[in-house]
Parts: C-alpha cells; structure tokens; sequence
C-alpha cells in the first residue's frame, strides 16, 4: 500500500512518515514547491506523479489567529486546495483521507458533538476548514473527513512544547480552564490513519465513507491538559511550573475559540475498530519523547 500525503514537515505528515517506516508502509510526502495548496494548479500533477493507493490530505494552513487577518489565504489553502487534492485522487480512482477539526463547531453543546451535529464555525479558520470538507466531498466520493482536535506531537509546534519551554524559566504558567476538548496525539492520528487506509485497502467495496470524529480519549480543558504535562515533565525530570487557572476573557485572541469542542470518537471506532488511548497515557508518551 502506498500512501501519498500533503504536507512536509507537519506533526501529522511526519507522525504518518514515522509510523508508514515501523508499519513497513510506503508513505511518500509531498509539500512545497512542488505541491503548493496556495497554487492550486501545483496539485493534481504532483500527487498523479507520486502513484498513490491513498491520497491523504494533511497539510493545511493552520494559524487560527493569523486566518483572521488572511482570510484569502486561508480558504485558498484549506478550502480550493484541499478540494483539488480530493479531485486529484478521483481522477486517479483512489480514495482521500482529509484532516478537519473540531473548530468547525461554535461550542454552544453541552455534550459531546457526533458527526450529524450542526456546524457554525466561530473563526476564519474553522470555516475555511468547513470549506474544505465541502469542497473534498464535492470533489471525491470516496472520502473519509476525520475531524481532529487540539493535536500535539514531538514533531513542529504545539501546546505540549510550549509548556515545557515555559516551564524553563518561570515558576508559573497562566492557562484558560473554560475550554474543553480532547487533546489528541499526532502519533495516535498516523496510527488510525494507517488503520483506516489498510481497511479501504483491503476491502475495495468499502462503503462506509463521509464524516467522522477522530480524537483522544477523555476530555480536559486547556489548564488540565497543561498541568499533566508539566506533572509528567516533573517525574520525568523536565522542568515544571505552577499552572494558574484563567478565563478566556483573560486572555483575549484574535480569533474566537468553541468553549466545548469535545468529540464523540464512537463512529471511528465502530466503522474502523480503533479507538485512542487515554489522552494523559498518550501525552505522558510525548511528553518523555519531547525531553529526550
Ligand atoms: N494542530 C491542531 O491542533 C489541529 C489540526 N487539525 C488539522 O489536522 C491537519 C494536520 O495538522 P498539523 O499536522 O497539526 O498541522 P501543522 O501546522 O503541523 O502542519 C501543516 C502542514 O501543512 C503544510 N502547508 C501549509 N501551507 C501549505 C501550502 N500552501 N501548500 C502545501 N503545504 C502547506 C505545512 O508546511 C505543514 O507541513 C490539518 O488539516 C489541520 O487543519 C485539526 C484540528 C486541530
């Protein structure tokens, strides 16, 4: 199986790229120059070129709070691009994989949100990434849109990186405790794409495609999630800080962010048969990764 995803240097391209190399799966990544989602006419030529059994659509413009300033930018990348490279894999019959996010929702829910749920992206970025969905199922029946959240790796910059830097030179860290969600490891994200990808593979009448939540189990909130990480960072010998719960009020951001935005995973793990680890066991595994 060859698997052909969008991107470079990403934390889910370079988890796919770590877990295709132990998996023995051919993952070829192809980013810029040559696969630009800004230059949309870049697209459907490089991924024909890399021969792909699966296209997976990884890349993405992904500064929420940049995107409020460069909205052009944002749907040109994560809604035209992400659509040409869903075109792209249909003319070559193959099915895509795309990322979404869990930003598509304005948080307004009291519990979970599941698949069938009403989307009112609240920021630039959570629509154009809306967009994007629409314009990949649009573009290729044969797609699988898994909805992520709050995503951290040992790989480019994320939540669990800033922490520990933080937490070298100051005794306390101030973090928002009124928003929830499911912290979700880039490592998890290539393994359940792997997992989905070898069941499209391998069963060529698959049919249960369209829209499905993907994201680590169990929920907390961005102060729980910071003091896990820096409690783990502590008994691993990392450094450490006090966390200080504030609101979002308190720490105002460009772009406007869902107060809840947990995901049911259920479909996943119905249709695929995998589900995450608890989310503290997978942030423990990068969190060590990371002070190594
Ligand atoms: N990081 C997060 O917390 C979340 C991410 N997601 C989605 O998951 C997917 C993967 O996210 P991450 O790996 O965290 O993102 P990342 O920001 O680590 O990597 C994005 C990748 O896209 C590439 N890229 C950006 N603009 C490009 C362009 N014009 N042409 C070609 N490549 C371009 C970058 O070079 C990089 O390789 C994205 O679709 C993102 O929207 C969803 C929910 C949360």
């Amino acid at each position: 199986m060859r698997l052909v995803v969008t991107g470079r240097e990403g934390q889910v391209v370079s988890s796919l790229l770590e877990a295709g190399q132990l998996a023995g799966v051919d993952v070829i990544a192809i980013g810029r120059p040559r696969l630009d989602l800004a230059n949309p006419d870049t697209v459907i030529e490089a991924i024909a070129a890399a021969k792909p059994d699966i296209v997976v659509s990884a890349a993405a413009y992904t500064a929420v709070d940049q995107a409020e300033d460069e909205p052009d930018l944002a749907f040109r990348v994560n809604a035209v691009g992400a659509g040409k490279v869903a075109q792209a894999a249909a003319r070559l019959g193959v099915p895509v994989i795309h990322l979404s996010t869990d930003y598509v929702f304005d948080g307004s829910a009291s519990g979970d949100y599941v698949e069938t749920d009403a989307t009112a992206p609240a920021s630039v970025y959570g629509a154009s990434k809306l967009a994007g969905e629409q314009a990949v199922a649009a573009a290729n029946p044969r797609n699988l849109i898994l909805r992520t959240a709050w995503v951290y790796s040992p790989f480019g910059k994320n939540f669990v990186k800033t922490m520990l830097r933080l937490a070298a030179d100051r005794d306390e860290i101030a973090v928002v405790a009124d928003q929830w969600g499911n912290p979700t490891s880039a490592l998890d994200i290539a393994d359940a794409i792997l997992h989905a990808a070898a069941t499209l593979h391998r069963n060529k009448d698959f049919a249960a495609f369209g829209t499905y939540h993907l994201a680590g189990t169990g929920e907390t909130n961005w102060s729980g999630f910071a003091r896990h990480i820096l409690d783990t960072s502590r008994v691993s010998g990392g450094p450490s800080a006090r966390v200080r719960d504030i609101t979002t009020a308190d720490y105002p951001t460009k772009a406007r962010r869902p107060a809840n935005s947990r995901l049911s995973s259920a479909k996943f793990a119905s249709a695929f048969g995998w589900s995450a680890p608890d989310w503290r066991l997978s942030t423990q595994a990068v969190v060590r990764r990371v002070l190594s």
